[in-house]
């Protein structure tokens, strides 16, 4: 079967009350592919998920940024996996290269997350993604393989899995990755799936890119056969991500 076109929108820790319904009101009033075509998922910092899903249109979906990697007690500042669950929020995304890298958070750490995140029920987007400095020493793909690796070490079912490359150079930098280096890292990062996890996940894992996706950008990854939807930082705050969305149908008619 296809991998539905996916597209996140990753709002950081960004906005203040007023702000995010004007966000929301964007989404609302955004005319865009059915969810047949293109699956949406928006994520809000921990304090607006539950106004967020409320007002939210229902063919739109949310997702947390972060969550404790066991089960809830004392571990003052997290927040569980089963509250997530508790709320009615589908969706959580781990491993993101800002955590790794200001949290100190390690592959096997994000595994471990990744591992308890599913066996509570949440979906998860799954952050892999090079430094520049590791691009340029050519170890990009043996620095991916390595996360894919501690992530995939502990899924089982790959079905509530979307993979995000997002090459940690193009995070916030208006540098974008082309298109054709997306699609190289894709490619390694399926043929990965292949080898290691079989062959029916590589076909239907959706692998999505992130970094510096915007509107102008977004129809020429679109177009690239393993690109398979995005993870939005900035340009999600903004009209432009409606744009993207509508970037799916680049694939529909390919
Ligand atoms: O980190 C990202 C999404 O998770 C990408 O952020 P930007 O789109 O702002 O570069």
């Amino acid at each position: 079967m296809g991998r539905k076109f996916f597209v996140g929108g990753n709002w950081k820790c960004n906005g203040t009350g007023e702000e995010v319904k004007k966000i929301v009101s964007m989404l609302n009033e955004g005319e865009v592919p059915s969810d047949d075509v293109v699956e949406v998922v928006v994520s809000p910092p921990f304090v607006f998920l539950p106004v967020v899903k409320s007002l939210l249109r229902s063919d739109f979906h949310v997702a947390a940024q972060n969550c404790w990697v066991r089960k809830g007690g004392a571990f003052t500042g997290e927040v569980s996996a089963e509250m997530l669950v508790n709320l009615g929020i589908p969706w959580v995304i781990l491993g993101h290269s800002e955590r790794r890298a200001l949290l100190n958070e390690s592959n096997e750490f994000v595994g471990d997350k990744v591992a308890y995140a599913l066996s509570q029920g949440l979906k998860v987007i799954a952050c892999v993604g090079e430094t520049l400095e590791q691009r340029e020493s050519g170890s990009t793909m043996a620095v991916v393989a390595a996360q894919t690796k501690a992530i995939a070490e502990q899924v089982s079912n790959w079905a509530n899995v979307v993979l995000a490359y997002e090459p940690v150079w193009a995070i916030g930098t208006g540098k974008v990755a082309t298109p054709a280096q997306a699609q190289e890292v894709h490619c390694e990062l399926r043929k990965w799936l292949q080898g290691n996890a079989g062959a029916e996940v590589a076909a239907t894992t959706r692998i999505i890119y992130g970094g510096s996706v915007n509107g102008a950008n977004c129809k020429e990854l679109a177009a690239k056969p393993d690109v398979d939807g995005f993870l939005v930082g900035g340009a999600s705050l903004k009209p432009e991500f409606i744009d993207i969305i509508k970037s799916a149908t680049v694939k529909k008619s390919a």
